[in-house]
């Protein structure tokens, strides 16, 4: 397995920014949560205030699931939704619109023929689609290396970003997270499925079983096995691409129960590379709140989201502004007299 250098976040910056914030003309404490993100961007940024936060990017990670019969919608979506994310007509970039961020697109594993897609959507392809994760591996030896590494070249080629997020698009990746996140953390399938884009009854217990098969169909050894056996090649893109950046010591904003799901697998693979992220929202998925848990997150927003895409960590990012035009520009309670 690889191993990366993490750098850490500044102690220093992050002490000086306690102590201002502090001194701000408010009572002690009293701007909650905002200030423990600006101390957290002040630590980040190594300087007091942060940086403005302008140049905010979303890279959507795009492929197909084997899984995708225990989705609420066919998999033909994933493919039809990339061409919705270049129009700029989906629900992320229009939300990015708003703050402007800018939203791009990587077709890791779409299953389709791309042939009038743009260069720099299909560049990092890896396959199309992945195995049935109940019945196979869903990847090939070496794919989830290669992914891996895809998604780390993407994270260089976004390295002046102020803020990085990872989207997701792939109907049925709510499945393989699941199963992702239980095999990591030792937690039985009944737990950790959820709805996705809105399965119930039957359907959701057949989701609940294919995940329970996939966990008991082989012994996983290690976060490249796990890929391999339980991911997909987007999750592989999005692990590589969430510890490229932590290495390089870009703040990143995780979004729902993908880039969560990615991020414990990072973390797995690159121990430290949670403190270089912060969990924009919290989703409806159960496995989103245990890997959350399990990196020491808490959600910045609760607004009963549960589309991905990147969605929630962009809606995130007008707090984060918040929390810095506070450190930077509120006044001191010493200047009063
Ligand atoms: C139109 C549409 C747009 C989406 N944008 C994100 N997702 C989200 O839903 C899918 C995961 O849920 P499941 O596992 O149930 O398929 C992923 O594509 C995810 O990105 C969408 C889903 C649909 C249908
Ligand atoms: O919350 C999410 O991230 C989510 C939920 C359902 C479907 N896709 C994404």
């Amino acid at each position: 397995m690889p191993s990366f250098a993490i750098p850490v976040p500044d102690a220093a910056a992050r002490a000086a920014a306690l102590e201002r914030l502090d001194g701000l003309v408010k009572p002690v404490g009293s701007l909650g949560r905002l200030e423990e993100l600006a101390a957290w961007l002040s630590a980040a940024h190594g300087v007091v205030p942060p940086r403005p936060l302008d140049d905010v990017r979303v890279v959507v990670f795009a492929g197909d699931h084997g899984v995708s019969a225990q989705s609420a919608y066919p998999r033909e979506v994933t493919a039809a939704m990339v061409r919705v994310f270049l129009a700029g007509r989906s629900g992320v970039t229009v939300l990015a619109a708003q703050v402007g961020a800018q939203v791009r697109v990587a077709d890791i594993a779409v299953d389709w023929d791309a042939a009038d897609v743009p260069e720099e959507v299909t560049a990092h392809k890896i396959r199309r689609g992945s195995g049935a994760i109940d019945v196979e591996d869903a990847l090939a030896p070496g794919e989830a290396l290669a992914a891996f590494e895809a998604g780390r070249a993407i994270a260089a080629s976004e390295s002046t970003a102020d803020i990085l997020i990872p989207g997701d698009m792939g109907i049925g990746n709510t499945t393989v997270c699941a199963a992702v996140v239980a095999s990591a953390l030792g937690l039985p399938a009944n737990e950790v499925v959820g709805t996705g884009t809105g399965v119930s009854g039957e359907a959701l217990e057949r989701k609940t079983a294919v995940v329970a098969a996939a966990l008991s169909r082989r012994p996983v050894t290690d976060p490249f096995d796990r890929l391999t056996a339980l991911g997909s090649a987007c999750l592989a893109a999005t692990a590589g691409f969430l510890v490229e950046a932590a290495s390089r010591g870009i703040p990143v904003v995780l979004d729902g129960i993908f880039s969560a799901t990615a991020a414990l697998v990072a973390r797995d693979i690159a121990p430290g590379a949670e403190q270089w992220w912060l969990a924009g929202h919290r989703s409806t998925e159960p496995a989103q709140a245990f890997a959350l848990k399990a990196l020491g997150l808490t959600p910045i927003l609760d607004l009963g989201f549960r589309l991905g895409e990147g969605s929630g960590a962009v809606q995130a990012v007008p707090t984060l502004r918040a929390a810095r035009a506070v450190i930077a520009e509120m006044g001191l309670l010493a200047d009063l007299g």
